[in-house]
């Protein structure tokens, strides 16, 4: 240790992998149907990682990842490069991309790995699954990546790799009490490659530990001594980064400790804690501070002015040779570039900075703390945000007013027992009661007419007239099928939070602001930049329309408030409660517009609810309150005979039955399938008394799954849930599958609900 950084000084932690127009979706997506060969796939790939890694060159960045591009998720490359493939893989070729996208996506013979959420991100990965699997090198892919950098770009880069304590912590299929075990093992192979890293001239290396921003008890920290004092043996010379992000690290005076050269901290999403530590407990002098300056989960340009003034403070602590300036966290979490966006007002559009104006953002920094800028010259940067934060346009004095007296709505409704009664009576629906979860299929076709639309190719009348024809077909579809409670498809919709961010006054929707969520998917996240202000009704007209084609109740389908505020860009001049306050009002009114029109059922999805669950358990029951609060604004307002549903999924949520149970919904779906049951085990502990659809399968695999597959995970959930107060529903919603896919799978529902059904009765009999 005990670097010297002499030039360098900038450094970006990971780059949006899916380029600026989406290439590399639209290439994984062309290779999984067979439409372009494995070396086509990989030459676009590799086109797309070196325009990436030249991108950050010019702009200036020192310290350049390699690691962060992947093929579908980081965590996944992991496990793989480990060998950690689960046995229903085992008869597949270990090192071959078959078998990669196989654990990714399922194939014909065996189930996907679980998905879920990075943390408090709209980001997915791949669960590993240990197994009691010996793990091994089985191909040093940073290795390849460093090579290729040096070699086709000349960049001396920085490979970034998943540390092995947060890769354990996330992993499942194993017993906890075997965790060191696993560490043990370990602890050889990453030292095996991070030898042949520094063999290969690598000086830097970015080892991400994010479970140190959790409470970590304290049998933990001995873990990471032992790990870091391992790796520093074996390489002494080699730089390793210890890299943190999302919040502050517990346990800092141990976690600086570390014999590592540089410690990575996020300084914009740790509520000052970071920054407090080191004024009180101090900086280790012979180490090197990553300062994670600029928001990597945002898209306001940062004033640097104030980061320039938080530089100054950080370098009375930390000798400015030792400051490397970088992002809060990787920008896979914000769009690649603003250029791009041809639709956004100008004023809101010169606010704004994604990726590529983040590592602007960062050089100048870096800049400044060299002296080579001055307060003058970052003055004139902050100019246009600060002339959009004063703008008026963003201002609605009545929402203001109405969120200050947010008491003066009442959010109380009828007992739930009561209600129930008087929604048996209304739909008098069978036993385990088959629904789906919203949307259908969105195919090419669909999509392209909406672009055609967007370009004024096609007129409005043109435009409703064939979501209607679509609404129709799957009305008669469901009616085939034998479904109980319908929906309309949502076809109308891009995505379920960008829809009412067109429709809502005070966010805007971007063109081509992509982010990555889950495999080849992404999403365009809103950017809620004023006060949020219902305009007219947004969906009445659809649903309103599918229930006149049919006798079975229609479920009018709606975003909740907290999921629409945690996947979007939300404005950080007010607090996001209140943000929060202004969406679950807006709402409010689309509720009341869906039960005025005659709609009975009303499903307003929460699948983010969990997803913004502070890091810090001290946090979280603040926003469990706020969350609860503004789910129930939504909501509270309809009569008793109203069923209020709602839906969650890509979650744990063992540890929030409360929360969810005070949403007072009346039915909820979650995802279950493809944590195998996992769920299930809450309901043993939490006595969960409404009406409940635990999902029976897996909609991210093009799969279909046999009625015994399904029977057995009705089977698990009856286990510990009583038969009167279960649906049975896919996962989450079908937009991701092909017509015949979704038929065939939900034909499979059905059945496997009626010969449940036709099991109790005789059983009854
Ligand atoms: C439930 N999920 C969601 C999350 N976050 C959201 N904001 N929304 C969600 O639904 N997080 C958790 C999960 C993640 N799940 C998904 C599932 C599916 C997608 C997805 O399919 N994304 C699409 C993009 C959807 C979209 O906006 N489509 C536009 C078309 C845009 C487009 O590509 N246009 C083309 C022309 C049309 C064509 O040829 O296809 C073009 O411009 O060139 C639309 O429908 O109009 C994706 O493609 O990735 C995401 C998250
Ligand atoms: N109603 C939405 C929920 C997704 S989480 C859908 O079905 O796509
Ligand atoms: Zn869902």
């Amino acid at each position: 240790m005990g670097v010297s950084l002499l030039t360098l000084i900038s450094s970006n932690l990971g780059y949006p992998r899916i380029g600026e127009r989406r290439e590399w979706k639209r290439a994984l997506e062309s290779f999984w149907n067979g439409n372009i060969s494995e070396s086509s796939l990989e030459e676009t790939l590799k086109d797309i990682r070196l325009l990436n890694l030249k991108k950050q060159k010019e702009k200036g960045i020192d310290l350049i990842p390699v690691g962060d591009f992947s093929l579908y998720d980081h965590v996944l490359d992991t496990a793989f490069m480990f060998g950690y493939i689960p046995s229903r893989f085992q008869h597949m070729e270990p090192t071959s991309l078959k078998t990669y996208f196989a654990m990714a996506r399922g194939s014909d013979e065996a189930e996907a790995m679980e998905m879920t959420k990075w943390f408090n991100t709209n980001y997915h990965y791949i669960v590993p699954e240990l197994e009691n699997k010996t793990p091994a090198l089985v191909k040093n892919r940073l290795l390849e990546l460093f090579q290729e950098a040096k070699n086709e770009l000349n960049i001396e880069a920085k490979p970034v790799l998943l540390g092995p304590i947060t890769f354990l912590k996330l992993a499942k299929q194993y017993d906890q009490h075997d965790f060191h075990k696993h560490l043990s093992a370990l602890i050889p192979v990453y030292v095996q490659l991070l030898t042949e890293l520094a063999q290969a001239g690598a000086k830097w290396v970015q080892i991400d530990e994010p479970i140190l921003v959790q409470e970590l008890d304290d049998s933990s920290i001995p873990l990471f001594k032992e790990v870091y004092d391992a790796f520093h043996k074996a390489l002494p010379s080699l730089n390793i980064i210890l890299q943190t992000y999302f919040e502050s690290i517990t346990h800092y005076q141990e976690i600086v400790s570390l014999p590592v050269a540089a410690i990575g901290l996020d300084f914009v999403h740790d509520h000052g804690v970071n920054l407090s530590n080191i004024k009180t407990v101090g900086f280790p002098k012979d180490k090197i501070l990553a300062a994670g300056l600029i928001d990597g989960r945002n898209i306001w340009k940062a004033s640097l002015v104030s980061k320039a003034k938080e530089i100054d403070d950080l370098a009375q602590y930390v000798d400015i040779d030792r400051l490397i300036i970088q992002p809060s966290c990787s920008l896979l979490h914000v769009p690649v570039t603003v250029q791009n966006e041809q639709s956004l007002p100008s004023i809101l559009k010169n606010a704004l900075s994604f990726a590529d104006e983040k590592l602007d953002e960062v050089n100048e920094l870096a800049q400044y703390a060299k002296g080579k800028r001055t307060i003058d010259d970052l003055k004139q940067y902050d100019r246009s945000y600060t002339d959009f934060i004063h703008s008026s346009f963003r201002t609605n004095e009545k929402v203001q007013e109405a969120t200050k007296n947010i008491g003066a709505y009442p959010t109380k409704r009828l007992d739930y027992t009561e209600r129930q009664k008087l929604h048996k009576k209304r739909w008098n629906l069978p036993i385990l009661p088959t629904t789906t979860i919203g949307s259908f299929p969105q195919t090419k076709e669909i999509r392209q007419i909406r672009l055609k639309w967007r370009k004024g190719e096609y007129t409005n009348e043109q435009y409703e007239s064939v979501i209607n024809n679509e609404i129709k077909k799957w009305i008669d579809i469901q009616e085939q099928l034998g479904l109980d409670v319908f929906v309309h498809g949502e076809f109308e919709r891009t995505d379920m939070v960008e829809f009412f961010g067109e429709k809502l006054n005070g966010i805007a929707v971007t063109n081509n602001g992509w982010v990555q969520s889950y495999g080849s998917r992404c999403v365009r996240p809103p950017i809620i930049y004023g006060d949020v202000a219902f305009d007219q009704p947004m969906t009445v007209k659809e649903s309103v329309y599918a229930q006149s084609l049919t006798s079975k109740p229609v479920k009018g389908m709606l975003t909740g408030p907290v999921t629409i505020l945690n996947w979007s860009f939300v404005r950080n001049d007010i607090d996001r409660i209140s943000v929060l306050r202004q969406l679950a009002l807006a709402i409010r009114e689309e509720v009341l517009a869906l039960e005025k029109n005659g709609i009975g059922m009303i499903q307003v999805d929460e699948p983010a609810l969990r997803e913004g669950l502070p890091l810090k358990q001290s946090k979280q029951k603040e926003y469990i309150e706020g969350a609860a609060e503004a789910f129930k604004l939504a909501t509270s307002s309809v009569r008793p005979e109203t069923q209020i549903h709602t839906h969650m999924c890509y979650s744990q949520f063992e540890d929030i039955m409360e929360a969810i149970d005070n949403l007072d919904a009346d039915v909820i779906s979650i995802e279950s399938s493809r944590s195998h049951g996992e769920l299930v085990h809450a309901f043993e502990t939490y006595q969960y008394k409404r009406e409940i659809g635990l999902g029976v399968y897996d909609i991210h695999s093009p799969r279909i799954p046999s009625v015994e597959e399904m029977a057995k995970n009705i089977d698990r959930a009856l286990a510990v849930l009583d038969v009167r107060q279960f649906w049975v529903n896919p996962d989450c919603g079908l937009k991701t599958r092909s017509v015949d896919e979704t038929i065939s799978a939900l034909k499979v529902m059905v059945e496997a609900a009626k010969t449940y059904r036709e099991k109790i009765t005789a059983a009854q009999i």
